[in-house]
């Protein structure tokens, strides 16, 4: 466990190498504004850490940024001090160290003795402090500091949430609000996001089954999906079914709202489906493939060229053409005729925050600032949607965040805006049985109730 490389001075590491990789993971998410799920594998293959120092080092690294704001709270009273007020290698260190200490079964004492070793490399003038403040730390429990640090729920119920379950406040209260303003649930709710996600496969129609894949992958079919598996545990990248095509990863959820749209019933042609936003290809993946059973084709657009590629690899070997071109330009753009598709699939940029889980750092840098710019584009892809949809076709909007100022506001108010009648159609019937769908016409999944990230989805026929 321990790491070799001599470093500061000539003296020998004494740094645990799944520690040291955690530390420099949220140095480079801190620092420099990396991705922990795009930097910490790459951390772990260049250490070349594997099996349980890399499933550690994934650990305290996922679980110290989700539970960052609590944490923060928890050292700033520990340490007397503004958590800005101390330098950040310390500060991720103590972060890391306090994680452990309140979080993990790693005992108090190995905890503290760990990361003063690593502080005593990465911020060696602040030996004393850290050790000191992590004594302070690993006096209490995680409740018992809660209760410290948290405003009283009777005092300020959304800003109690905030501190106990490390969220920001504008997060919270927007979950609050689309969950109808239940603390309870929305607590579950903010309990799910700091749980490590699950992994689900889609078993592509037409070329694997999921009852078989499950065997094949040793995993569970998907509770509502008829596509879903369910992965117990390993690499997804390791497996035979997605290295042929047989399969991709996608949340449930996912699958549900993009299978949704092929389920609604449709008279007249079904032959031209359209993708507006469909990097990085996973619904465009799925289309695709209902598309090859149905006799359909699949127009997959997406703006950004890399992400343009990933769709061209997602629905390679199927019927579907991939169009790198702004969605915005229906009428404009040869490929995007006006009235010129039966199905219509815009999944919108949007905030993400309904697969917080799946993004640890990601609470901590959405602000409310970003909803206007996005909430402008969304409506902007659904106008264009309205547009590209013939008479009598049918147009799903999808985001993977809760918000309702993205989900219901953003779509009532396109089809408002919209010069053709475009009537919402009871989204419930068109996903399988399942519980908690509300009263319609759209749907609000959810990680508490359903297990699949939160996808909201609206489904619009084009009327006149
Ligand atoms: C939520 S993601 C779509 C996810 C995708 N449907 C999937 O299942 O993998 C939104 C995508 O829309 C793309 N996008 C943003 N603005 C766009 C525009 N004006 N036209 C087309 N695509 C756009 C983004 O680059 C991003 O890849």
């Amino acid at each position: 466990m321990r790491a070799a490389p001599a470093r500061r001075g000539g003296r020998r590491s004494t740094i645990d190498p799944a520690r040291a990789a955690a530390y420099e993971a949220l140095l480079a998410v801190h620092r420099d504004g990396a991705y922990a799920n795009i930097v910490l594998p790459q951390i772990l293959r260049d250490r070349e850490l594997f099996g349980r120092d890399a499933a550690f080092a994934t650990e305290i690294t996922y679980g110290t940024l989700r539970g960052q704001g609590t944490i923060d709270l928890i050292l700033a009273e520990a340490a007397g001090r503004d958590i800005d007020r101390i330098d950040p290698p310390a500060r991720d260190a103590l972060r890391l160290g306090a994680y452990q200490i309140l979080q993990t079964r790693v005992p108090p004492h190995a905890a503290v003795g760990e990361t003063v070793e690593l502080v005593r490399e990465v911020a060696p003038g602040a030996i004393g402090f850290a050790n000191a403040v992590l004594r302070r730390v690993s006096e209490r429990t995680f409740d018992e500091w809660v209760g410290v640090v948290a405003p009283p729920a009777g005092d300020d119920p959304i800003a109690h949430l905030a501190a106990a379950w490390s969220h920001p406040e504008w997060i919270v209260r927007a979950f609050s609000e689309a969950l109808g303003g239940d603390l309870a649930d929305t607590a579950q709710l903010l309990a799910e996001d700091n749980e490590r996600p699950p992994v689900h496969l889609c078993a592509r129609p037409g070329r694997a089954d999921a009852v078989d894949l499950a065997d094949e992958v040793g995993g569970a079919p998907g509770a509502f999906s008829p596509y879903a598996v369910y992965l117990s545990g390993g690499a997804p990248g390791d497996l035979a079914a997605i290295r042929d095509g047989r399969a991709h990863v996608q949340d449930e959820g996912s699958q549900l709202v993009a299978a949704a749209l092929v389920n609604a019933e449709l008279e007249g042609s079904d032959e031209r489906w359209l993708d507006l936003c469909a990097g990085p290809g996973g619904k465009a993946g799925l289309l695709a493939a209902l598309a090859a059973e149905r006799g359909a084709r699949l127009t997959a657009v997406e703006v950004q060229p890399h992400r343009a590629r990933l769709v061209e690899l997602a629905v390679r070997g199927l019927p579907a053409d991939v169009v790198c071109t702004d969605g915005r330009a229906v009428g404009r753009d040869p490929a995007l005729p006006a009235d010129g598709f039966d199905r219509v699939l815009v999944d919108a940029p949007c905030t993400g925050l309904g697969s917080l889980r799946r993004r640890p750092e990601s609470r901590w840098r959405r602000q409310p600032s970003d909803l206007p710019p996005l909430t402008r584009l969304q409506r902007e892809l659904l106008g264009a949607a309205f547009q590209a949809v013939r008479p009598g076709g049918l147009v799903a909007y999808v985001t993977c965040s809760p918000h309702v100022v993205e989900t219901q506001v953003s779509v009532v108010e396109a089809a408002r805006r919209s010069p053709s009648t475009m009537d919402f159609v009871d989204a419930r019937p068109l996903l399988p049985p399942m519980p908690g769908l509300g009263g319609g016409p759209t749907v609000q999944l959810w990680p508490h109730r359903h297990g699949t990230d939160a996808m909201f989805l609206a489904v619009l026929r084009r009327t006149a």
